[in-house]
């Protein structure tokens, strides 16, 4: 074959890259095609954090083939519309594409092989690149079922799973001569000013990253990923996010290091596969309940408001919401407590909470972030639905020094260790010349609400 196009959507790396090497095995040239999609803009979901991190991710990737004799060809458009149109202009007769499990990624499929097909192409799918394991490979055994609803089944079939071997990045890459936008910054993605703390996007970096992680701290992953000030989690999720950095290989080579703190993290690995797999079988989990439990959700703008500002009361929840505004980012103990805040706590339906994470995640991600918001809430796969957890305890197990309150909440960077775990419970004397609002919710009362709105006992 004499030209292929390879579709970058959410794997923007040229190591261990299924799309790219089946067009460079296939063709003599390759268009290497990103489409900055105006029907990606119109869903909302293109916000400042990730738009930054998608523009250094292009041009880091423009760099990379650049090396091997390449570019990254970009057009703005309707995703089909272009991709049909660049592969009519350069003759290609098949179009590869990773295999995606959103709504939007599987509509987008579905147009570009039916759009493709009238026009005599092809396209190819390729179901083992934004996942280690294909999302649907793995079905509970005689249940007649499509997904695993639980994850420690699934876990343990994952687990066995052959994962394909790792690719290597292509030495070169020859390009047909075919019109290109330039790269895109990061404001013609998405207006708007990102987090002042964002990291930076691209797949050296995320090469970067993850050897400094296996290296080390890696081995202490079981022991440390929970201590909030430790900040000892990988910090990955925006490289996995975007695919700078592949799922199979770092499965594979997290694996290659057998001691506890990678078995541990291998576990995390499987959440994320885990989650895709549920998405893929009912996407409608995007935005409604996986498993309705009939709640009168509050609306309560006012303490939602102090949520999203981290004013809240209770330091630790506070804590985590200013990371996020301040990094887009912040560990998944700090995402669960936050989240569990708002949804049982306030009682305050999770599309509303999952909304104003998506509005600032750089990992944002409708797999990872609805369906473990609908964990968080009760409404998803958790199989204790209504266990609430609470702040204070919450922050003396994961928190016990205080320093990750300190760290986030300058008004308090006086305070020792205890003074931090009491002040929810000081009453307005003690409290005076602090900046620091009282509780906006008083726990023990906002448990017996949550209760009483699911109808539990
Ligand atoms: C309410 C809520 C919303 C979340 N939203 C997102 C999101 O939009 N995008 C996202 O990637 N993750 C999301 N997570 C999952 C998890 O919190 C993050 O992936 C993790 O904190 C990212 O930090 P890390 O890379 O240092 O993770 P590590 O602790 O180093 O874990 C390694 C990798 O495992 C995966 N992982 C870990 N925990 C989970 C989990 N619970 N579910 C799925 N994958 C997991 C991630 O890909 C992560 O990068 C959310 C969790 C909660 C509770």
């Amino acid at each position: 074959m004499r030209v292929c196009v390879a579709l970058f959507t959410a794997d923007l790396r040229l190591h261990d890259n299924p799309v790219l090497q089946a067009a460079l095995r296939d063709a003599e040239r390759v268009v290497p095609l990103f489409v900055v999609d105006t029907g990606i803009r119109r869903t909302g979901f293109a916000v400042p954090n990730r738009a930054a991190f998608l523009a250094d991710s292009l041009a880091d990737l423009d760099a990379a083939l650049r090396e091997r004799g390449g570019r990254l060809v970009v057009r703005v458009g309707d995703v089909v519309e272009e991709t049909c149109r660049v592969a009519a202009e350069t003759g290609a007769e098949v179009v590869h594409l990773a295999g995606g499990v959103s709504r939007y990624a599987v509509r987008r499929e579905e147009r570009l092989r039916a759009e493709l097909a009238g026009d005599r192409r092809e396209l190819r799918v390729h179901d083992a690149s934004l996942t280690a394991v294909p999302p649907g490979a793995l079905t509970p055994a005689g249940s007649g079922k499509d997904h695993f609803a639980v994850f420690t089944p699934y876990f343990r079939r994952w687990e066995s799973f052959s994962v394909r071997r790792v690719l290597p990045a292509p030495d070169a890459v020859r390009v047909p001569d075919v019109r290109s936008a330039g790269l895109p910054g990061a404001r013609s993605l998405a207006p708007g000013s990102p987090s002042p703390g964002l990291p930076a996007g691209g797949e050296s970096e995320a090469r970067r990253r993850l050897r400094d992680w296996l290296s080390g701290p890696l081995s202490a992953y079981d022991e440390r990923h929970d201590d909030l000030a430790a900040d000892a989690t990988s910090r990955l999720s925006p490289y996995l996010h975007f695919g700078c950095l592949s799922p199979a290989e770092l499965l594979h080579r997290a694996r290659a290091q057998d001691n506890a703190g990678a078995h541990a993290f291998v576990r995390q690995l499987a959440w994320r596969e885990f989650h895709h797999q549920v998405l893929a079988a009912r996407p409608d989990a995007a935005d409604h309940d996986y498993r309705p439990r009939h709640d009168r959700w509050r609306r309560a703008p006012k303490e939602t408001e102090a949520w999203r500002d981290g004013r809240t009361g209770y330091p630790v929840v506070d804590a985590a919401m200013r990371q996020l505004r301040h990094e887009g980012w912040m560990p998944g103990r700090a995402r669960l407590l936050a989240a569990s805040f708002l949804a049982k706590t306030l009682y305050v339906d999770w599309r509303v909470g999952a909304r104003h994470f998506l509005d600032l995640l750089v990992d944002g991600d409708v797999a990872n972030n609805q369906l473990n918001w609908q964990w968080a809430a009760g409404t998803g796969t958790d199989t204790r639905p209504n266990r609430l957890l609470n702040p204070l305890v919450q922050a003396r197990r994961f928190d016990p020094d205080g320093e990750y309150v300190r760290r986030w909440l300058p008004e308090l960077r006086h305070l020792d260790a205890r003074a931090v775990h009491r002040l929810p419970r000081l009453d307005d004397a003690d409290r005076a010349g602090l900046d620091y609002p009282a509780p906006i919710v008083d726990l023990e009362a906002a448990a017996a609400r949550f209760r009483a709105g699911r109808g539990v006992d």
